[in-house]
């Protein structure tokens, strides 16, 4: 691990990332999916959304089949994983093991659905409540992905940097170990590049003219998403949280 491995990961993320609002911004809001019995019976399930049943549900498999194995991903219900079906592999130890589980998914998922989903899908109920659940499960899971990443990073930057980190963690300085960790250069790289990303990532592509530019003055380009809304999702949310799990992280670095 290195800071420009880490960063790849980051930066590959982001293209999961934004194809996966892409395909959520396919569906309108479809509140019944998410309410508790807003459309009678539809999806309860122990007293859960229809949108949670599944994401559970897929979990449970997913599970399973080993995808947790792999401490790159964390399970938003961790306590539906009880064992594995896959073949075993022996995943390298990268993380420090007392601060390896450390991980915000409760926040990932409160913010997801009362915050990002407001904005990300039109109003509308089409109906189409499993299609739509299917594409909430993959923005949750890259946004995991990417996010709880920040564990890695933080290891990279605890190793490169032993003896400032070690008198902060020892004095748990939790706002200084934030100043050290940030670089606000590359979180504006960040930011602007996802922009752009939705930009490329969300034209309509045909095959007659030019590959629209989306700065073209005549025809007012129409993304697939929004890119200011990403660039603002990594500003109030992504980069935020990846800090929040960096100095979680940390914290428990030395125990
Ligand atoms: O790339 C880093 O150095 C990180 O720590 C990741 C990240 C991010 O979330 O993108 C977070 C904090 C830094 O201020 C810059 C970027």
């Amino acid at each position: 691990l290195s800071l420009d491995t880490v960063r790849d990961f980051l930066t590959r993320e982001e293209d999961a990332i934004v194809f996966s609002l892409i395909e959520r911004a396919r569906y309108p809001a479809n509140a019944p999916a998410y309410g508790p019995a807003a459309a009678g019976d539809l999806g309860r399930l122990h007293g859960a959304s229809f949108a949670e049943m599944f994401v559970r549900e897929s979990e449970a498999v997913q599970a399973k089949a080993g995808r947790y194995q792999s401490l790159q991903e964390i399970p938003f219900f961790p306590f539906r994983v009880p064992f594995t079906l896959a073949p075993p592999y022996n995943f390298t130890a990268e993380l420090h093991a007392a601060a390896a589980s450390v991980n915000v998914n409760g926040a990932i998922w409160s913010t997801y659905f009362s915050q990002l989903l407001p904005l990300l899908a039109k109003n509308g109920d089409d109906g189409n409540y499993a299609a739509t659940v299917a594409s909430d499960l993959v923005c949750l899971q890259a946004l995991s992905r990417r996010i709880n990443y920040g564990r890695y990073v933080a290891e990279v930057k605890f190793i490169g940097d032993q003896q400032n980190y070690t008198t902060l963690i020892r004095k748990k300085d939790k706002d200084a170990l934030m100043k050290l960790l940030t670089s606000e250069a590359q979180e504006d790289v960040v930011k602007r590049r996802v922009q752009k990303k939705a930009m490329v990532f969300g034209q309509n592509v045909t095959l007659d003219g030019p590959v629209e530019t989306g700065n073209s003055n005549s025809s007012q380009t129409s993304f697939k998403v929004d890119p200011s809304l990403v660039y603002k999702l990594y500003d109030k949310w992504v980069i935020p949280l990846t800090k929040q799990v960096e100095v979680e992280y940390l914290l428990h670095r030395l125990d």
